[in-house]
């Protein structure tokens, strides 16, 4: 449909045509409640375009698109390994756009340019490429039993699987929904956040070059109409979600109407310990990687870092002049920047509020806790990266996800108190151990309530190793091998070979 793209001149100059329309079924249709989006530059608070946003009756289209392709031999039948080919072209050819995807990335959500185009991109085709591997390489047993039976077991796909995904990480989200899910077989939607519609609606306007129609369907739209009406939908086997805590529980209850096999992956506080053996200033440069990245939105980040008494007062000033020297907040489209706006301005308030919480709770600010306005004309969502000490275990700010540029700093006194006080939360997804002393580093690993570890480094993410919470940070394991047992189910085969009644 000739009205179902806008043409777009981006910061950087770049010329891209964007199809705004929901994508179903290898096209882009309208919404049929006439519903929109409007995507909003964080950086200057100006309009980048409107984008179809769904309503239940599309998201039944798009599942029911999902389902054809399921049934469809040319996808069911096809052999593993073309199914991986597939993949690799995709892949290949998201590689041939990154540059038009990065910028997309960057203008929408506002991380710098060049992450978007290194680490995120790379994240999108590494973990595709990987999952391609995997495609022609998931198989089931044979299972010893007895001379009278041969029993085998077989991995096929879920069914059709609902993607839910934040806009933290539009497009490496979406590449660790798809990826894992392809391989195995099934078909998709996937559903964006509404605050970053566009990147993705690019990616997919590639997708009719690989895959059979209906294979991936990617419909933007709200939480609580096109995600709850995915979560809703009896025909959706499996769904994955990645987001809020509070936005999991409520998925989690109505995707039980039909029993749906469900991964979520939701918040955190993570820990970083250093103990007084640490390499203080390798820790504070990793501390800054683990809670400064990517504004501080991101779900592992090490926001609470826990520091022996003994060396505290070192490390905060060690700390202090890393996040101040390397943390330059500026345009995301400027080479020199590594902090770029919070992706809205519900982001935004929301860090400032949690910096008066800090200031009445008593915390002291060492660095940071205002609005950065030497952008531009002043406009844009902002924040100078944020550094709170003297932090006691009752404040707000120790307890609750932030998700912006803002970390406290606590001190414990020994092994059992940093143990205790790293597990002193409801979450439990990231976590980080500063230490020489090997033998230390693995005992607190092992103690260490969280799904992940990092021994001296934070945030090493890799699309080859298992990523995922306990506790309130989630279910189930996404990337590496565990990740695709979240996509494909087990039949057990009993054959008869000669019991006779
Ligand atoms: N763990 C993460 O990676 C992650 C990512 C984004 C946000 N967060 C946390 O969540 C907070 C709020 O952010 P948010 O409001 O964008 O997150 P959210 O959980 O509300 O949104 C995430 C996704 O869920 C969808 N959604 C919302 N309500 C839904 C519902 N009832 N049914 C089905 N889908 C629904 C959204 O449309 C979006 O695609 C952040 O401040 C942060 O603390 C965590």
């Amino acid at each position: 449909m000739a009205d179902l793209k806008v043409d777009l001149t981006a910061p950087n100059g770049k010329k891209i045509t964007l199809p705004t329309g929901l994508f179903i079924n290898n096209e882009f249709v309208k919404s049929s409640s006439g519903d929109k989006i409007t995507s909003i530059n964080p950086t200057d608070e100006s309009e980048i375009c409107s984008v179809e946003a769904a309503s239940a009756d599309d998201i039944d289209k798009a599942v029911k698109a999902a389902r054809a392709a399921f049934n469809d031999p040319s996808w069911r039948d096809l052999p593993a390994t073309d199914r991986g080919a597939l993949m690799y072209k995709f892949a290949d050819l998201l590689e041939a756009h990154r540059e038009t995807l990065a910028t997309l990335e960057t203008w929408d959500n506002g991380k710098p340019y060049s992450v978007a185009f290194n680490d995120d991109m790379g994240e999108v085709i590494g973990t595709l490429k990987y999952y391609a591997g995997w495609a022609d390489k998931i198989h089931g047993e044979t299972i010893p039993s007895t001379a009278q039976k041969f029993a085998y077991t077989l991995k096929q796909p879920i069914g059709v699987c609902a993607q839910i995904i934040p806009w933290n990480y539009p497009l490496a989200m979406a590449a660790w929904k798809l990826g894992p899910a392809l391989a195995c077989g099934n078909t998709i939607v996937l559903k964006p956040a509404e605050q970053t519609p566009v990147s993705i609606l690019y990616l997919a306007s590639l997708i009719p070059e690989v895959f059979p129609p209906g294979v991936i369907n990617i419909v933007n739209g709200h939480g609580r109409v096109a995600g709850h009406a995915l979560a809703a939908h009896m025909d959706v086997d499996k769904i994955a979600f990645t987001g809020s805590t509070f936005t999991g529980k409520q998925i989690m209850k109505t995707a039980s109407i039909n029993m749906k096999n469900i991964t979520l992956e939701t918040g955190g506080k993570s820990p970083l310990l250093v103990f007084d053996d640490a390499d203080l200033e390798q820790a504070a440069k990793w501390a800054h990687i683990g809670i400064m990245s990517n504004q501080g939105q991101i779900c592992t980040a090490t926001s609470r870092v826990i520091v022996q008494e003994g060396i505290y007062d070192k490390f905060v000033e060690i700390f202090k002049k890393v996040v101040q020297e390397t943390s330059k907040v500026g345009d995301p489209f400027h080479d020199d920047t590594f902090q770029g706006p919070q992706v809205t301005k519900a982001q935004y308030e929301r860090v400032l509020s949690y910096i008066e919480s800090g200031k009445s709770e008593g915390a002291t600010l060492v660095s940071g806790g205002v609005p950065h306005k030497n952008v531009g004309d002043g406009k844009g969502f902002f924040v100078e990266p944020t550094i709170f000490t003297q932090v006691k275990e009752d404040m707000k700010i120790y307890r609750e996800e932030i998700f912006g540029p803002f970390v406290v700093v606590a001190s414990f006194k020994d092994e059992a108190e940093a143990i205790h006080m790293a597990n002193d939360t409801t979450y439990g997804l990231g976590s980080a151990v500063f230490t020489s002393n090997i033998e230390r580093a693995h005992r607190v690993a092992a103690r260490i309530e969280a799904g992940m570890v990092w021994i001296n480094s934070s945030n090493d993410s890799d699309f080859r190793i298992p990523f995922g919470g306990v506790k309130q940070s989630g279910i189930g394991r996404e990337l590496g091998e565990a990740g695709l047992a979240a996509y494909s189910q087990t039949k057990a085969v009993h054959v008869n070979l000669g019991l006779r009644l």
